[in-house]
């Protein structure tokens, strides 16, 4: 059963070339666009007005609802009962008003239900997968494949006729298209790189969780409990109409009930609670529709992240590794050996990705990790950042960072390094920053986090750094939304946030890729310029050998997740040893000279 349909996040912003000449923040916005909308509008105002008739019934009639009085029956409007009385005397004003009580309070009970139940374990197990995943959704197909009206009439019928009982059940049967809208939202935006480079800055996981994962959640829930209050106030209406509400309690079905036997002698009882029903979950409906209109739900996809998944490029013969790797230097900043990372495949067993690689990264050098696309590059960095996905087995006989084993480190302890020792520049700059927050906001947290500065320090220090990274106006773009500003702007703001808790090592994965030709050169520029100015470890991942011309002191060539040929940069360069790395050296060649003049370590250019 499937009362209601998953949703997905609200928008991702899409990015634009220049900064625009006026800032419009987006939230600010959510309320003046409603007010845009008359029939949302109206149908909020009509909302309103029934709670607060409901609220106010004892203030608005001294009648009771349920008072019966025989000799007064069928009585016309005016006089005590302005709207006159149904067929056992009973004032009709007194049981709209009370009605209307039962069925505003029904209907909430049936939504607290559902979002105590349905919000957190989507919360959980979107964010977490897993186990708990697992079995919550078992859990949830188990309750939707059930009949809901069976199970209502089941528990009314060994519980006593009770509609606060029935929206309960209603509540939990609901509950799994809370769990499910929230869980497949939360599985959006926790894929999206932007939640990964928090992650990256090294924000906790409630903070990620509070800042930029369940603001996400936020405008599918608030539309889909809209429609559970209509939905709600429907079924608890047919429930009393076929005489299963509580029979001392005044309600909008229990009048329908009434006046239905006396249809003939006064078709005008139908007609208010009739009314009063259309009216109401209608306007929850169209409450709903303007609020997806307006909070843009479903409208524009979210950025999705990079697939996993590549095409292989050229093949080459030999996969072993070359004999010119670099040997391993004892002021090593990074040190990793032996790194595998296997993914359990379909058919029980495990398909391994990344074979054995070895590197180590000095302070101040720049190191290049490079090889066509699918060989590994990337995985190699997110081991070494503690990013793989959760299902992936990563091994090492050694991981060190500036002497501290990696292998084993708590969350907390991995929380605590990156962002603040290990800076990481993406390669999708749009996408690594969050829509829905200013440049500003976004710059400062991770200072204010693992640096203990204030909200004006860290204003100021990530000014500084904006206009440190070549941002012409930084106090625009700190007070700035990421769609306001160009893919290079964006790309210089990450690196500024890379940068701003001061690290040791930088993790670039492919730093240029999505920007153009004129922005990447002057990106990498800055890189360089940046690394030489705080003596960085760089490790800079690229399938670029231009870039490793123009950056790198040492490089790594990858293929099919191996190590074929490790050595300083102008060695690889006069006499690479791999077949491999002198295809992949002849294809940059083909596509264009290198950036820079390459010369020997000692002697210079690079
Ligand atoms: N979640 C995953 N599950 C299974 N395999 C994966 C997963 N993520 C990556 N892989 C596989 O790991 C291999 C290496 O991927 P990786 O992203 O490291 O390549 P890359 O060298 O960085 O490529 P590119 O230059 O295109 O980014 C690929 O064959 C990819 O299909």
């Amino acid at each position: 059963m499937s009362l209601l349909s998953d949703g997905g996040p609200a928008a991702a912003a899409a990015p634009s070339s220049s900064v625009a000449p006026t800032a419009v923040p987006p939230r600010a916005g959510v309320a003046r666009r409603f007010l845009r909308k008359p029939v949302a509008v109206a149908s909020v105002a009509w909302l309103l007005l029934v709670a607060v008739l409901a609220a106010a019934a004892p203030l608005l009639t001294s009648a009771s609802p349920t008072a019966s009085s025989i000799t007064n029956a069928l009585a016309p409007f005016g006089g005590d009962s302005p709207l006159g009385t149904d067929g056992l005397g009973r004032d009709v004003l007194a049981q709209l008003l009370y009605g209307a009580r039962t069925s505003l309070v029904g209907a909430l009970i049936v939504v607290a239900v559902a979002l105590v139940l349905g919000l957190p374990a989507g919360v959980l197990a979107g964010y977490y997968r897993g186990r708990f995943d697992a079995a919550a959704s078992w859990v949830a197909n188990l309750v939707m494949a059930q009949p809901a009206i069976i199970i209502l009439l089941v528990v009314l019928a060994q519980f006593g006729r009770s509609t606060e009982l029935a929206m309960l059940v209603f509540g939990v049967v609901i509950a799994p298209g809370v769990f499910r809208l929230v869980r497949a939202s939360i599985i959006a935006v926790r894929g999206e790189l932007y939640v990964d480079a928090a992650r990256v800055a090294g924000l906790s996981d409630p903070r990620i969780m509070r800042r930029h994962v369940l603001p996400v959640v936020v405008a599918p829930t608030i539309i889909q409990m809209s429609q559970v209050l209509g939905i709600a106030i429907v079924l608890q209406a047919g429930l009393e109409f076929i005489g299963l509400g509580s029979a001392n309690q005044a309600s909008w079905g229990g009048m329908l009930n009434d006046a239905f036997a006396k249809i003939y002698a006064a078709p005008n009882l139908l007609l208010l609670p009739g009314l009063a029903i259309v009216v109401t979950v209608t306007a929850c409906s169209l409450v709903g529709n303007g609020l997806r209109d307006v909070l843009g739900v479903g409208a524009t996809p979210p950025v999705r992240r990079r697939s996993a998944v590549r095409a292989v490029g050229p093949v080459v013969e030999d996969g072993r590794p070359s004999s010119g790797t670099a040997p391993a230097p004892d002021d090593a900043l990074l040190r990793v050996e032996g790194l595998r990372v296997a993914y359990p495949e379909p058919d029980g067993g495990e398909g391994e990705v990344v074979h054995g690689v070895s590197l180590t990264i000095r302070r101040g050098e720049v190191h290049g990790l490079v090889g066509e696309s699918g060989s590994g590059k990337s995985q190699t960095a997110f081991a070494v950042l503690g990013l793989l996905p959760p299902q992936a087995h990563t091994s090492a006989t050694t991981l060190t960072f500036d002497g501290g084993d990696l292998r084993g480190i708590s969350r907390r302890g991995m929380n605590q390094l990156r962002g603040r020792r290990i800076g990481y520049i993406p390669q999708e700059p749009m996408s690594n920053l969050d829509p829905s927050f200013r440049i500003g906001s976004q710059l400062t947290e991770p200072m204010r986090h693992h640096l203990g500065l204030s909200k004006a320090e860290a204003k100021a220090k990530a000014i500084q750094l904006l206009d440190r990274v070549g941002i012409v106006d930084p106090a625009r773009v700190f007070d700035s939304y990421p769609h306001q500003i160009s893919g290079g702007m964006a790309q210089r703001v990450l690196i500024a946030g890379a940068l701003s808790c001061d690290p040791d090592l930088l993790i670039a994965d492919e730093p240029t890729t999505a920007l153009d030709v004129t922005v990447q050169a002057e990106v990498l520029d800055l890189v360089r310029d940046l690394q030489a100015e705080r003596d960085l470890g760089v490790l800079l991942v690229t399938h670029d050998f231009g870039v490793v011309a123009d950056l790198c002191d040492t490089v790594t060539v990858m293929r099919a997740g191996e190590v074929v040929e490790s050595a300083a940069a102008a060695q690889l360069f006069a006499d690479p040893q791999h077949e491999y790395t002198r295809s992949l050296l002849a294809a940059t060649l083909e596509g264009g000279p290198a950036r820079a003049a390459l010369t020997t370590p000692a002697g210079g250019t690079r």
